[in-house]
């Protein structure tokens, strides 16, 4: 029976409460994003109500909802359900991304301390972007007499960005292709909610391959291997440098408190490989679609990197100064919306959100994408305009209305990483090369939506500029 003032939403069956419904639309729109949406629109509510078989699950959609999940605290923890735990490795309340409480506070503190100073001045790990871009622009070269398919090329590179933040060296390159392939099933498998695996998880037993057990338990196998041995490697001092694992394992033998152990930097190994890796490299890969699917774009793009930079090596601060390539990042953001529901959150008290009583206990999941294709906040949502972020003066204009990296404090500590990474990368290529399309076919832009939105694989054709 659905509790008094619960929000809208479909019927509850016996057993599955409302995921028949939800999986069966899922289906036909081709996302759980786009099923949220639709039955939201069905039922005229800005909070959806649903239930799963172990599980209320609230959607909130629009800025008021959304403003008040981020920035109020009784929206902070995150679910220790099914799928979470499947996530950590089959461990409730370690890492980043699925912890809770004292452990999340202290190592969010930990790792965002040891990421703090990317993306401004010229640090480590700017010099490790540059670096990659380098080895990206040398692939291109020895490869441009044939199509290239650039959404793979730019998740190696960020991964191996990630990976020698984490554990000092690059990792070795079959293993790479063969981890960002499964990364890619991942996204594509499940839903920012844990999909139908977590709302009916003796689907396993039943459909282990369809339910995506399989994939993910086989996730889970490979990473921890290649997690451990790197672990091993720096235990008996086989890497050299200051890297994230070193500083872990100093602070384990230094520090009295008992949260740094093995087991856990393993999980926050992981949160920030699969956190960083397909966000990152998404967006780069729209980004390039768009330059090669609006000619008159790209150009202006290139004209303000050769006006303002000319040939040397971008770096962040280069952010400032080009404006309109800026302004194009902020509305691939918009536009194409990489994470389109933020979560999941669980409630930690009973809370009234746009009149509607949700109970404690529930699993809250924020609805991103649409707000960034509201009319009224936008205008011609539709329409791909960089303009939009250019004020008056000719500088960049912020919108209030924009948390691709999230809002509050359990807002993305790798930002300022991703916006390195992407804006470098993105003025790295475009200086050298026009990208056009293979064979004079545009491919589609139209994004495949699983926990992130994706370009679908696409190839293209570079030609030196000078
Ligand atoms: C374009 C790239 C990226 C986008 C769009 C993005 C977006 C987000 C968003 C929206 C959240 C908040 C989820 C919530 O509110 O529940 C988040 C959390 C997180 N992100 Fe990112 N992210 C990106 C890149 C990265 C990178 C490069 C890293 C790691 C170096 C990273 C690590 C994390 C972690 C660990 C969390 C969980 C934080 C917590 O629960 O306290 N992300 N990200």
């Amino acid at each position: 029976i659905k509790p008094k003032r619960f929000p809208p939403g479909p019927v509850w069956y016996p057993f599955i409460g409302s995921s028949g419904i939800l999986q069966k639309l899922s289906k036909q729109l081709g996302s759980e994003f786009k099923a949220c949406l639709e039955l939201s629109r069905q039922y005229s509510t800005n909070v959806l109500g649903l239930k799963t078989s172990s599980e209320l699950l609230i959607v909130v959609f629009g800025v008021k909802n959304v403003r008040q999940v981020f920035n109020n605290s009784e929206f902070d923890s995150r679910p220790h359900n099914f799928f979470s735990r499947l996530r950590c490795l089959g461990l409730t309340n370690r890492g980043i991304t699925f912890a809770n409480g004292e452990i999340w506070k202290e190592h969010r503190q930990f790792t965002v301390k040891n990421l703090k100073h990317v993306g401004y001045g010229k640090t480590r790990m700017e010099m490790e972007i540059q670096n990659e871009l380098s080895k990206t622009v040398e692939f291109i070269k020895k490869n441009n007499s044939q199509s290239i398919n650039l959404v793979n090329l730019l998740s190696e590179s960020v991964m191996n960005v990630l990976w020698t933040y984490v554990a000092g060296e690059p990792i070795k390159e079959d293993k790479l292709k063969y981890l960002l392939d499964l990364f890619r099933k991942r996204g594509k498998a499940f839903s920012v909610g844990g999909g139908l695996l977590n709302q009916i998880p003796w689907s396993r037993f039943v459909i282990p391959e369809m339910s995506g057990y399989t994939l993910i338990t086989k996730i889970n196998q490979e990473i921890s291997q290649i997690i451990e041995e790197a672990i091993e490697k720096h235990k008996t001092k086989q890497v050299e440098g200051k890297d994230f694992i070193y500083l872990f394992l100093e602070e384990m033998n230094t520090t009295k408190s008992p949260t740094f152990t093995e087991e856990q930097l393993k999980i926050v190994c992981l949160d920030l490989l699969i956190a960083g890796s397909h966000t990152t490299s998404n967006l780069l890969g729209f980004a390039f679609l768009k330059a090669l699917k609006s000619p008159d774009i790209q150009e202006k793009i290139y004209n303000e990197i050769n006006s303002l930079i000319g040939d040397r090596m971008p770096c962040w601060n280069d952010s400032n100064r080009l404006i309109y390539t800026s302004a194009f990042i902020q509305e691939v953001h918009r536009y194409y919306t990489i994470v389109p529901m933020a979560g999941p959150r669980l409630l930690q008290r009973d809370t009234c959100i746009d009149g509607y009583l949700v109970p404690e206990g529930s699993t809250i999941l924020i609805s991103l994408a649409d707000i960034c294709h509201d009319p009224e906040l936008w205008g011609d949502p539709h329409v791909f305009r960089p303009e939009r972020f250019i004020d008056e003066r000719g500088m960049l204009k912020n919108s209030d209305h924009m948390y691709p990296f999230g809002l509050g404090r359990r807002r993305c500590p790798g930002d300022s990483l991703a916006k390195s990474f992407i804006f470098i990368t993105l003025v790295g290529i475009l200086q050298k090369y026009r990208i056009q399309c293979s064979n004079g076919t545009l491919p589609s832009d139209v994004p495949s939506i699983g926990i992130l939105s994706s370009p679908k694989p696409y190839t293209a054709e570079f030609t030196l500029r000078k």
